[in-house]
């Protein structure tokens, strides 16, 4: 994964939390708030179940980007970055997914 890109992507997202709306996709999606956001991270994540399901590869890629991009979207909608994702990735790092589900349990 480049993980550059997606700090200059989450940079740029984070620019147009102030931008005009009418400057960019972005910025629109921002500038009608959250419920509009998650609308939107809704739709793509029943566009990936559809790709996955079909297991057309470069569907699914197409269809994961969107997923990916738009929760960068909402991430910085509230002043968060990709950043706090990859943090908490590395706290998880060498956690095994049983141990987790105990940690979220308990
Ligand atoms: N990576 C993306 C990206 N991925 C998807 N999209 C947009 O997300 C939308 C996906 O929604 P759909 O597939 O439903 O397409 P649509 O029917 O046009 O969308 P709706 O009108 O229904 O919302 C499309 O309009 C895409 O253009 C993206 N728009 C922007 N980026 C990146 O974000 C940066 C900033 O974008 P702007 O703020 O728009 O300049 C850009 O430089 C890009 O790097």
């Amino acid at each position: 994964m480049n993980i550059d890109l997606l700090h200059r992507l989450s940079e740029t997202l984070s620019s147009r939390r102030n931008a005009d709306p009418e400057s960019s996709y972005t910025a629109q999606l921002m500038a009608k708030g959250p419920d509009a956001i998650l609308k939107k991270i809704g739709e793509e994540c029943a566009e990936l179940i559809m790709a996955g399901k079909e297991g057309n590869r470069l569907h699914v890629v197409w269809e994961s980007t969107d997923v990916l991009f738009h929760t960068m979207v909402l991430l910085a909608y509230y002043g968060l970055s990709i950043e706090d994702v990859l943090q908490e990735m590395r706290r998880r790092e060498g956690i095994s997914g049983i141990d987790e589900k105990k940690a979220r349990s308990a």
